[in-house]
């Protein structure tokens, strides 16, 4: 049965990577993000090369009501969300009192408010089905406080822990909930967050590496997925057991321009 995956952020970057996966796949897809154009453009190239068939919701996720209108869409043309991709999400740079506020709200109203949202709007309907999967995509930040990053670190540990608590909520259901932490990709993030000359880019991997992982990480409904070995040992056996002060001097280096 052909299979329709709604995938936020997915005019760029990893999301774009994880539309054309699932496209490639043979998949339906529901293309979120604020830029319509770019959407419709890719749209009209996944239909053309894969037989599929796309839709385009263009939603700004930093607005209250984003998520509601989405689900309302999907609704209300028939939609059938087998698969939800939360991608969409915005990274910052700076010492938290010299940020302003507003895009503060933004980016906790993008990385945790819309993506709970939109995993309560449509997790219901999947566990009345008895099937679904859905993908977070927090990082490797959420495991770490980070000086210069306080309130989007925060919002991936956010991501990593909900991501796993309903996981177990709807494990006898037959849906299965993914949470996947990327360490550095090669994406517009970094100019979008004004990340550029941080060398904890330095080694970025490519989106479509990541989404990759990911993808195959929510198929097979693991838990926590990680895009590289190391940083599943490095987070899972080696940080846990460091002196936080250490930790908060490390990921202050790493964030170092
Ligand atoms: N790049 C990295 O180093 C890492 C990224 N991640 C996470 O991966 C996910 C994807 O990021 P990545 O692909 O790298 O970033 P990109 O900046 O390349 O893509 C972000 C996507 O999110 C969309 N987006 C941004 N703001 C909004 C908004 N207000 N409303 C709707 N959509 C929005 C953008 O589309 P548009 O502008 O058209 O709205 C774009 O499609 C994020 O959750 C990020 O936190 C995790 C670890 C590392
Ligand atoms: N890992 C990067 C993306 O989440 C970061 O720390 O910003």
């Amino acid at each position: 049965m052909t299979q329709t995956a709604l995938i936020t952020g997915a005019s760029n970057g990893i999301g774009l990577e994880f539309a054309k996966i699932h496209a490639q796949k043979g998949g339906n897809v529901v293309l979120v993000a604020r830029s319509e154009d770019k959407l419709a453009q890719l749209a009209q190239e996944l239909e053309s090369q894969y037989n599929v068939k796309v839709w385009v919701i263009a939603q700004d996720l930093a607005q209250p009501n984003a998520a509601q209108t989405i689900f309302e869409t999907t609704e209300a043309q028939g939609i059938t969300v087998d698969i939800l991709i939360n991608n969409a999400g915005v990274g910052e740079y700076g010492l938290f009192i010299e940020q302003d506020l507003q895009d503060k709200h933004n980016l906790i109203q993008i990385n945790m408010t819309s993506l709970t949202d939109l995993t309560y709007l449509y997790l219901k309907g999947m566990v009345a089905c008895k099937q679904g999967k859905i993908l977070n995509v927090s990082s490797t930040a959420g495991f770490v406080p980070i000086p210069t990053q306080a309130i989007y670190s925060s919002s991936k540990a956010y991501v990593t822990t909900f991501s796993q608590a309903i996981a177990e909520e709807v494990r006898e259901s037959g849906v299965t909930v993914t949470a996947l932490c990327p360490g550095a990709v090669a994406t517009g993030f970094v100019e979008a967050g004004n990340l550029q000359g941080s060398s904890a880019w330095k080694n970025a991997q490519s989106a479509k590496s990541v989404a990759e992982c990911g993808y195959q990480a929510m198929m097979r409904g693991e838990l926590v997925a990680f895009n590289e070995g190391k940083l599943k040992f490095m987070f899972n056996w080696i940080m846990p057991f460091m002196p936080r002060s250490f930790i908060l001097k490390m990921t202050k280096q790493a964030m170092a321009k």
